[in-house]
């Protein structure tokens, strides 16, 4: 492995994505999310005038919009105590509510699951549907749907870490719900996402998109995989490509990276990388993919241009992932790279 990282060229661009956050009160938003962190008191009286995302059993609520859409249905506090109150649950449920983030109006934004309660009386109260996160979350727009996942995942990790696993005793979260400390050991928890690589690998001039046969049909997507205990990003990234394809990289080049909840919680680490032209032979590894391709400019283009996916009986067309994954963002990139370089 080291003597792939002497000639392996790393070009790292970290600060390109940053959106303008100058006089947005970024920063005070972001000194107020840790302080109800840390003070469970003001936590609570931020709760009071917060707004809810409220969940059944890890699926969000959601309702349709005019142009066939979807979009979360957070209600204020007051609100959820009503529903609550008419569905005759104790009030102890509001309180197991989950901080998420913070308003540009400064009101903070939690998630509840109310998995305890009847599904269609919740919903029949709160003029919405529950929705699997994996289906809807192609037809929410992007900051909706990172706070779904952000709040899916924690909502997740607080069920499934409910004992310590050192001494198998009941654990307790703050009222942010960022941690859980065991009453016993007094051992904290925080959430967990595990490191995933995904990369978009280049010859120059045509990319390499690879399918496992659970993707949706027609569906081919950059490579991806978790990253192995005491791994840096660039040797995840080379072992995957190497596993995956039987590729060998020459340089890597950092684009951007994104929280994904699915089927747990990862960090997607999203990178560019290249391979010699006169190396770009596949050995795919069919026990994990299915298909790997280099797909021309020509074939890449069309496809970002296709609306709707796929149907049975449809000929076969090349479909990528929709906007909301990072791997689309890393295919408009090199799409956009390539067009620049033939108009310079
Ligand atoms: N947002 C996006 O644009 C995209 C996101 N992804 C996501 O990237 C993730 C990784 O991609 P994938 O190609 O499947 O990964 P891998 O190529 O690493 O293959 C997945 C296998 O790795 C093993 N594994 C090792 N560590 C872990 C871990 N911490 N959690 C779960 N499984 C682990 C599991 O094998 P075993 O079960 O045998 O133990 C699993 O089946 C997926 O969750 C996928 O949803 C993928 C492509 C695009
Ligand atoms: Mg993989």
């Amino acid at each position: 492995m080291a003597a792939v990282f002497r000639h392996l060229r790393i070009i790292l661009c970290a600060t390109k994505c940053l959106p303008s956050r100058c006089c947005s009160g970024f920063i005070s938003r972001a000194r107020y999310m840790n302080r109800l962190k840390e003070d469970d008191e003001a936590c609570l009286a931020a709760l009071q005038n917060g707004h809810i995302f409220l969940f059944h059993r890890l699926s969000p609520l959601l309702q349709r919009t005019e142009r066939g859409t979807l979009k979360p249905a957070p209600l204020v506090t007051s609100d959820v105590q009503s529903v609550l109150q008419r569905l005759s649950s104790d009030g102890s449920l509001l309180k197991r509510s989950v901080l998420i983030g913070c308003s540009k109006q400064n009101q903070a934004l939690f998630c509840l699951d109310v998995g305890e309660l009847d599904q269609v009386a919740v919903e029949e109260q709160c003029e919405g549907n529950f929705m699997d996160l994996r289906k809807s979350l192609f037809l929410l727009t992007g900051a909706e749907a990172h706070l779904l996942a952000k709040g899916k995942a924690l909502l997740r990790w607080h069920q499934t870490n409910r004992f310590c696993s050192a001494t198998g005793q009941p654990t307790h979260r703050n009222q942010a719900g960022s941690q859980r400390v065991c009453s016993s050991s007094g051992i904290v928890y925080y959430p967990l996402m595990s490191p995933v690589v995904i990369v978009l690998v280049s010859d120059g001039k045509r990319c390499l998109l690879g399918r496992q046969s659970s993707f949706p049909r027609g569906m081919y997507s950059a490579l991806a995989g978790f990253c192995d205990m005491g791994e840096s990003l660039e040797e995840a990234l080379c072992r995957e490509v190497a596993e995956e394809v039987g590729l060998e990289l020459q340089s890597i080049s950092y684009s951007s990276s994104q929280h994904w909840p699915f089927p747990h919680s990862s960090l997607m680490l999203g990178c560019h990388a290249s391979v010699s032209p006169a190396h770009t032979q596949l050995q795919v590894d069919h026990t994990e993919l299915e298909d790997a391709r280099w797909f021309s400019l020509e074939e890449v283009t069309s496809a970002l241009k296709v609306k709707t996916p796929p149907s049975r009986g449809d000929p076969p067309i090349l479909w990528l992932p929709p906007k909301q994954a990072i791997a689309h963002r890393l295919i408009t990139e090199w799409v956009q790279s390539k067009v620049q370089n033939s108009e310079c």
